[in-house]
Formats: structure tokens, C-alpha cells, sequence
């Protein structure tokens, strides 16, 4: 049988904003209050994603982690998903300098992501517009939802779940473009060989 595509989530954003409690809703459909302020963990999913399988490696990230534990594991992922709190504005404006880090290390620079308000449940303390979110996933071209970490059923976009299969959804069109390109590229490269000998032959 053919093996399923593998493709490596990060999850990241301050500390606080909920990337367990995502991950464990993820992949557990449950919501669990505490837990120890995270060391990074590593987990493997299996889905089937629009009929197709994908086999996920998903990192949790620890919100307080240094700058070369961040670059490292922005170097190991595929995708990411960038979290805040809904409820914090801090960690909303967290988000557009992890994605310029991205940019800074990733090529090509146009890296597959999904932004997460969490913590919709909250709305008494709101403190980032749904409208705020929505421009500033535009600005990233990415998917934007509004989630929480406590429920399916509270938020836009179909709960956490969707969020993540956006996200490998989008990897999946990314790897399916580039490729592409190679194919082309490398036709590119025989079809000019085969030039180069028909005008060594003729001349
Ligand atoms: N009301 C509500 N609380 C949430 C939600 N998600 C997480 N929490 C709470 O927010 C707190 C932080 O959640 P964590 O999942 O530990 O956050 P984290 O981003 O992993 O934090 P670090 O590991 O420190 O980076 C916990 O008390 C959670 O119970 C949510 O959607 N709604």
C-alpha cells in the first residue's frame, strides 16, 4: 500500500493563548484545563483529508521558547499554525513578527499558514475584533478561524479541526505547484540539450 504523505504542523504563539488545549482538542475532540506549561511536544496523526490519507506530525510549541529553539523549529515544519487569544490583544500582535521570521528563514518565502483566534468562548473579554482577524489573514493570504480550544460548536469556520486540515490542504497545493515547476524545469533542461546536439550535428 502506498504510504500517506507526511506533513510537519508547528503550532505557535504566546504563551498562554491555548496550542495545547488545541492540539489536545485536535486530537482528542476533548478539552483538558491544565496542563504544565509546555516543554515542546511532538504528536502523529493520522486523517483522511477530502479522500485522501495524510500522516501528521504536529510540534507544540512552548510559548516562552528561545530564538534558536523557534528558528529550528520553524525550519522543521511545513506549515504553521499561528495562535492567539482572542481575548489578549498582546498576542494578536505577536503574530506579524512570527510571520516575518518565517519569511526570514523559510524558502520559498511563502510558507503555507492558518491563523487561529482561540478562545472564542470568552466573548465577554474580547479584546481582537473577528474584523481584525480577517484583515490580518488577508495581509498573510492565509486562512483565518476563530476557535475554541473548550468546543467544536463555538467559533466560525468548523471548529479546531478545520483549522488543521486547512492547513494540510494548503501544504498539499503548495507541494503539488512546486512539483510542477521541477517537472517543467527539468524538460526545460532536456529539451535544451537535444537543441545543443541538433546544432552541433548541423553545423
Ligand atoms: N476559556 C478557554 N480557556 C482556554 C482555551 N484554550 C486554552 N484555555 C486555557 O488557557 C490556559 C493556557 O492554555 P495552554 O493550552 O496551556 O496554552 P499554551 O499556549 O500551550 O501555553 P504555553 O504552553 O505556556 O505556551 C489554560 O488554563 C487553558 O485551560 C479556550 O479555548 N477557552
Amino acid at each position: 500500500m502506498a504510504k500517506s504523505p507526511e506533513v510537519k504542523l508547528a503550532v505557535f504563539g504566546r504563551a498562554g493563548v491555548g496550542k495545547s488545549a488545541l492540539v489536545v482538542r485536535f486530537l482528542t475532540k476533548r478539552f483538558i484545563w491544565e496542563y504544565d506549561p509546555t516543554l515542546e511536544s511532538t504528536y502523529r496523526h493520522q486523517a483522511n483529508i477530502d479522500d485522501e490519507p495524510v500522516s501528521m506530525e504536529i510540534l507544540d510549541t512552548a510559548g516562552q521558547e528561545d530564538v534558536l529553539q523557534r528558528e529550528s523549529h520553524m525550519r522543521w515544519g511545513d506549515g504553521f499554525i499561528l495562535v492567539y487569544d482572542i481575548t489578549d490583544r498582546g498576542s494578536f500582535e505577536d503574530v506579524a513578527p512570527l510571520k516575518g521570521l518565517l519569511e526570514d528563514l523559510k524558502r520559498p518565502k511563502h510558507v503555507p499558514l492558518v491563523l487561529l483566534g482561540n478562545k472564542a468562548d470568552l466573548e465577554h473579554a474580547r479584546q481582537v475584533g473577528t474584523a481584525e482577524g480577517e484583515r490580518l489573514a488577508a495581509d498573510m493570504a492565509c486562512a483565518f478561524y476563530e476557535c475554541s480550544a473548550c468546543s467544536d460548536a463555538v467559533g466560525s469556520g468548523g471548529g479546531v479541526a478545520e483549522a488543521f486540515y486547512e492547513l494540510c490542504r494548503e501544504i498539499r497545493r503548495r507541494r503539488a505547484v512546486q512539483g510542477k515547476t521541477r517537472r517543467r524545469s527539468s524538460t526545460t533542461h532536456v529539451k535544451q540539450a537535444i537543441n545543443k546536439m541538433l546544432t552541433k550535428i548541423s553545423s
